[in-house]
């Protein structure tokens, strides 16, 4: 069945389109001709001017057709135009500098800072990445093959079916009224703090990973619980961020050293400060407030944003938020 595109579609139109293009192969495939790519190499996203670079068609590409039906389904715009995601691999780009539209290729975790709209970029990268990793049956060891979509992945001898698949995390922002925790791992980028955040154990609800985590990491027990907001983070695999707010009676922290390198607790006008730094900085110990925060796409940006519109008594919360 081949679905024909309307010039402008409603949300539901549009949701309804996508569902046609993941379960039909054929409708797919003739939307892949008149679709936009978001090209990748070596799963680097092709950005220009820190946008994803979606003008790119297959026409213009002028690849063979093996290759652009590699391509994964990521989503369709307003107008009704769907956006697919490809990794060129070697066959087009020599390394990751190498330019194609005047675009450049660019690493995901460096993008990460630069990008005004990391939506696309996060989950196309994700998408394949996924397909990459996810080649083979794992009761029978056989290849699977993927859908034209790129939704799913079967095994033609078990017949079982593996979907994209995102590990559930925690992510708490803890306040003690008029502080708020932020902590680094060794692995962070120099200076940089940010909320505490762990994965869910099979079995947990998200209340009790969370409660579970904030011992675990600097042991202390959470009293308010508040959701905020959630997000895919492709790092180092696909999670499901769920981000929360909670309060804490004062108490003094026991950070965990396997966990964590450090936590302190910050006051507003720290937190203020950190709000203003955009990029890493150089030499963050320096200046005050001495750390940074993550960029703002990251949910914990958010979390910290928003804390002392939510928590903080002092602030009234008529004020709307800064984003
Ligand atoms: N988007 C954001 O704003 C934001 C902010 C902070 C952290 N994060 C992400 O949250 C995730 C979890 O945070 P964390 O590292 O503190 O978690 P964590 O405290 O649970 O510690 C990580 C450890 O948990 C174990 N683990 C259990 N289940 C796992 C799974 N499914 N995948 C990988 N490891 C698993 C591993 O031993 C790993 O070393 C990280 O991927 C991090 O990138 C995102
Ligand atoms: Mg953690």
């Amino acid at each position: 069945m081949v679905v024909a595109l309307a010039p402008c579609l409603s949300r539901v139109v549009s949701f309804r389109y996508l569902m046609t293009l993941k379960e039909d192969d054929e409708a797919c495939r003739h939307a892949l001709k008149s679709g936009t790519l978001l090209l990748y190499h070596e799963l680097a996203p092709l950005l220009r001017q820190s946008r994803p670079l979606f003008a790119v068609t297959n026409v213009e590409l002028g690849k063979g057709k093996e290759l652009i039906r590699e391509a994964v389904l990521l989503g369709c715009r307003e107008t009704g135009v769907p956006q697919f995601a490809l990794d060129v691999g070697e066959s087009t780009a020599q390394n990751r500098n190498t330019q194609l539209c005047n675009g450049v290729f660019t690493d995901l975790r460096k993008a990460f800072f630069l990008l005004t709209e990391p939506e696309a970029s996060l989950a196309g990268q994700a998408l394949l990445r996924w397909h990459q990793t996810h080649g083979f049956c794992s009761a029978t060891g056989q290849p699977t093959v993927r859908n034209q979509s790129g939704s799913q992945r079967v095994c033609p001898n078990s017949g079982v079916t593996y979907y994209p698949q995102m590990a559930p995390v925690v992510i708490v922002l803890v306040s003690d009224g008029s502080r708020c925790l932020l902590a680094r791992q060794r692995s962070f980028p120099t200076g940089m703090y940010s909320a505490l955040a762990g994965f869910c154990d099979l079995g947990e609800t998200l209340e009790e990973a969370l409660r579970r985590e904030l011992a675990e990491e600097v042991g202390l027990e959470a009293e308010d619980l508040r959701y905020s907001a959630s997000q895919h983070w492709p790092f180092p695999q696909s999670s499901f961020m769920v981000a929360c707010h909670a309060t804490v009676s004062p108490h003094k922290t026991q950070v965990s050293g396997a966990e964590l390198e450090d936590a302190r607790w910050c006051s507003l006008e720290e937190i203020q400060a950190a709000l203003t730094i955009r990029k890493p900085p150089h030499n963050p110990e320096a200046q005050p407030p001495g750390f940074w925060i993550p960029p703002a796409y990251a949910v914990a940006n958010r979390l910290i944003q928003e804390w002392p519109f939510v928590i903080l008594p002092v602030v009234p919360s008529s004020k709307p938020y800064p984003w």
